[in-house]
């Protein structure tokens, strides 16, 4: 999916939302265990409940190959079952060699048909080249949401740059803009601002919200962009919203409250 028809998808349904299939067998619904592939009736009854309000789903890859074999069958039936025009992510955190690169874009680019994938950049520009494709996106894990973000994120280097911002200017000397995500946390306040500065007119990434406690309001005054710019996910917080059987009603409603404050976040910071 290209930048225009993500954007298009964002003001149509007047939302930024994505959700996290961070499927757990152990936090879904117990009579769900009944089923032969019960980590693909959840996402399914998740996906109807909530497509209307998402412009984009993220599996996070490590809860399907923790299963082994079956759990990446759950993952082609995932999505297979997203509907076409919604943007897809595999949350995969990959990055290495290049020839290794080039078999992990092979993987989730040709096997599966993703959109994105999340790219550890820690390797350099040759573990992130194999992953440039036609029609595909990259998303680089820049400043992230979890507390040792700042272990090595933001230790100056010798430009005098932080280490994230490092990240930001290289890789957007080795990609487009409009093939090029980075990953921001929702949970690094004011730095977000920051991110943006270095990053003008890359989409956002943005995890953290629900569960580890970022804002959705801050997240908009500070990363949001002409054309929105961001992607903000919500798993736990979603998913799990009830583990009883009205779990996908619960989730639809706390999907519908999210791209309810979008809708108002759009509209005052003019996107739409
Ligand atoms: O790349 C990610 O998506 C990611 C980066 C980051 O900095 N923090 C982060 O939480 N994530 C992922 O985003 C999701 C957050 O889930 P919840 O906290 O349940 O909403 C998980 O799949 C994480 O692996």
């Amino acid at each position: 999916m290209n930048r225009s028809e993500l954007v298009d998808q964002i003001k149509t349904k007047r939302s930024f939302l994505c959700v996290g299939l961070d499927t757990d067998l152990e936090k879904i619904p117990k009579h769900l265990l009944e089923y032969d592939d019960p980590i693909f009736e959840f996402n399914k009854r998740i996906i109807d409940a909530t497509k209307d309000y998402a412009v984009a789903y993220k599996p996070n890859i490590a809860f399907y190959e923790s299963q082994g074999p079956k759990g990446w069958e759950s993952l082609r039936k995932t999505l297979d079952y997203i509907p076409e025009n919604i943007f897809t992510i595999a949350d995969a955190k990959r990055g290495d060699i290049g020839n290794t690169s080039a078999m992990y874009a092979k993987t989730f680019f040709d096997h599966y048909n993703f959109d994105s994938i999340t790219i550890a950049p820690y390797m350099g520009h040759d573990s992130v080249e194999p992953f440039k494709k036609e029609g595909k996106w990259t998303i680089v894990l820049a400043l992230t949401s979890n507390p040792g973000a700042n272990d090595f994120q933001l230790l100056k280097t010798e430009s005098g740059n932080r280490v994230f911002e490092e990240v930001i200017e290289k890789n957007r000397q080795w990609s487009d803009p409009d093939q090029l995500m980075f990953v921001v946390g929702a949970t690094r306040g004011e730095l977000i601002g920051e991110v943006r500065k270095a990053a003008p007119d890359n989409f956002f990434l943005v995890p953290g919200v629900g569960k580890q406690g970022g804002s959705l309001e801050d997240v908009a005054k500070l990363g949001m962009i002409e054309d929105c710019g961001l992607l903000v996910n919500s798993s736990r917080g979603i998913i799990y919203a009830s583990n009883q059987k009205d779990f996908a009603e619960k989730a639809s409603e706390k999907a519908a409250a999210i791209q309810a404050e979008m809708s108002t976040l759009l509209e005052r910071f003019n996107v739409c």
